[in-house]
């Protein structure tokens, strides 16, 4: 069976994602940066989501097929994703889940334009059945989430990776793979979170991943020949 990413369909979603971010990044990016670096104090979600709202922000490909292959090995049956935009990492992720022919994205996006067009774009890469686009602020979705969190996926802001992990805790599996973005990008933001999955009395085993310096994780997309015979 060829993998869901590599049908027409999905390739010509991503590509146009990708190619859309670029142009606009290139704008809006240096400008979100300036409001990053003039702020004396904490942003609220809403602040910070009004502040990124012309942008896209998707993860590089690298990380779209890391997450691919992670979901393909851990076979996951529910995942949450912190951080939808326009759904380039959710996309990723539910096409992994198609391949794995069992499993369900629920992503959380607080800025409804973007889960708008997120939605669509999932339904144009034909995986709209494998994820949920939950419009509100991730914190809170959590808070009255009731499946098991297999897999928790962070990418929203850095700031508010602690409080999105602390909600998500009561849900999580024994073993629950946690993925956390931009953590050396956003250094400052992400500290308290690094702080509290690096202590050992909080029941993590936690490793920094220096991500552009030559790593690759695979996971096989076809059934093996030597299984078969
Ligand atoms: C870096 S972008 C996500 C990119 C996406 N994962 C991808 O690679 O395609 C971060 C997104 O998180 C959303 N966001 C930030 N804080 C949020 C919150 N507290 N609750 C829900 N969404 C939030 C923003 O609106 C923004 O679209």
């Amino acid at each position: 069976m060829t993998s869901a990413l590599y049908l027409p369909k999905m390739r010509n979603v991503l590509a146009g994602i990708s190619e859309e971010q670029h142009r606009v990044d290139e704008v809006e990016q240096p400008k979100l940066l300036r409001k990053v670096r003039e702020r004396g104090t904490p942003w609220t979600p809403e602040e910070l989501v009004e502040a990124c709202a012309s942008g896209y922000y998707a993860a590089p490909p690298e990380i779209g097929r890391m997450l691919f292959t992670f979901v393909r090995a851990t076979r996951p049956e529910t995942v949450f994703e912190f951080g939808t935009s326009y759904g380039f990492t959710a996309i990723h992720i539910a096409a992994a889940l198609r391949d794995n022919g069992f499993g369900m994205l629920y992503t959380a996006e607080l800025h409804e334009g973007k889960c708008t067009a997120a939605r669509n774009n999932l339904a144009s890469a034909g995986v709209g059945e494998y994820a949920e686009v939950i419009q509100g602020e991730a914190e809170e979705i959590l808070s009255s989430f009731s499946r098991r969190i297999d897999f928790l996926y962070l990418d929203g802001w850095a700031e508010f990776y602690l409080g999105v992990l602390r909600a998500a805790e009561p849900r999580l599996r024994a073993g629950a793979l946690i993925h956390a973005d931009d953590t050396a990008k956003f250094a400052a933001g992400a500290r308290p979170y690094l702080d509290y999955v690096r202590d050992p009395s909080n029941g993590y085993v936690s490793t920094a991943i220096a991500d552009g310096q030559g790593l690759e994780l695979s996971t096989f997309t076809r059934t093996s020949e030597r299984a078969l015979s």
